[in-house]
């Protein structure tokens, strides 16, 4: 086994255009590594080339160039290894409506060749609390259901990585912590990695230890979720002086403005100044502090700052 569970080069994708709409360059070159073990975020803004890469990296879309290995196997050169390394579940609740839940696991198993004996229907029906649900038609589940019976189905050939597509996109809060239990659950306990995209920036702070942001077709940035949050490391910290201040802080890193309710806004970099560094260069410039207010980045900053405007 590498020490990647995925890894990706120079990955190009053009969809060609039809007789109306142009051809599109989804994907310009995209390098990326995921490491093994990892709940790995893949952010970006509608239309960046996320679903295009997990969709390539499932064998649903064809790359245009470019290598994809999928624990150690070359999608190319071992396309059947590297298939039955990852599991996907979809964006859209795509079932077919005349399955039960368990037909739906028992099928979705025999495409992936798993032989009888050993399939787990009841285990994955059990965990993603369809077991009261196993013999229901899928067109009576709801939302909720459907989505956990994805899950289920990316499952049944116990693949080394998961990969959820927007997995609690609309869905209500219960829902969303029984998927995020169960995500929890899978990378902890089997070590399994997990690839996942959100809009949701607070989840992937919260859920991913490293995290990928691409913005058209490129890769803007990649680093553990941790990094990347200090790495934007500007922070505000806005001043209410106990009078007019005569002039105003100065310091190396530090950008002053003066509001017109009096306040001071300093701007700085956490990481080349430390706070106590500003409070000195007020105190430098004479001005008694009446009140003071600090903000800091968090990763809608980040992604605001790598996707805004390129
Ligand atoms: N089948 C297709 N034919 C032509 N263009 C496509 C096709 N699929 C996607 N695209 C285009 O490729 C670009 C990337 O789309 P993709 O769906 O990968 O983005 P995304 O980041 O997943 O966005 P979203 O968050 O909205 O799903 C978009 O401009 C999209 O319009």
């Amino acid at each position: 086994m590498s020490q990647n569970a995925i890894e990706i080069r120079d990955l190009r994708k053009t969809y060609t255009g039809g007789r109306k709409s142009p051809a599109k360059e989804a994907l310009c070159g995209v390098s990326l590594d995921v490491p093994s073990g990892s709940v790995f975020g893949l952010l970006g803004p509608n239309g960046a080339g996320k679903s295009t890469l997990i969709n390539i990296m499932a064998g649903l879309v064809t790359k245009t160039s470019g290598s994809v290995r999928i624990w150690g196997f070359d999608q190319d050169t071992n396309p059947r290894q590297s298939r039955a390394a990852i599991g996907v579940m979809p964006q859209e609740l795509n079932l077919d409506p005349f399955f039960t839940p368990r037909g739906a696991l028992e099928v979705q198993a025999g495409l992936y060749g798993v032989p009888r004996s050993q399939r787990r229907s009841d285990e994955i029906l059990e965990m993603t609390g369809l077991t009261d649900k196993a013999e229901a038609y899928a067109r009576t589940l709801s939302g909720g259901m459907r989505r956990r019976l994805l899950l289920g189905k990316a499952l049944v050939h116990q693949p080394q990585v998961l990969v959820l597509d927007e997995p609690t996109a609309g869905v209500d809060i219960e829902l969303r912590q029984m998927l995020w239990n169960n995500v929890r659950r899978l990378n902890r306990e089997r070590g399994m990695t997990i690839i996942l995209t959100t809009h949701y920036l607070e989840e992937a702070e919260e859920m991913c230890d490293e995290i990928a942001i691409i913005n058209h077709g490129r890769l803007v940035a990649q680093d553990s979720t941790e990094n990347l949050l200090g790495k934007l490391d500007a922070r505000t910290m806005v001043i209410q002086p106990a009078a007019p201040p005569e002039r105003l802080p100065e310091a190396e890193g530090l950008e002053v403005t003066h509001r017109e309710d009096g306040a001071l806004v300093l701007g700085y970099h956490a990481n080349a100044m430390p706070a106590e560094a500003v409070l000195q260069a007020v105190r430098d410039a004479g001005i008694s502090i009446r009140d003071v207010k600090t903000e800091q980045a968090d990763l809608q900053d980040v992604f605001l700052a790598l996707t805004s405007g390129r």
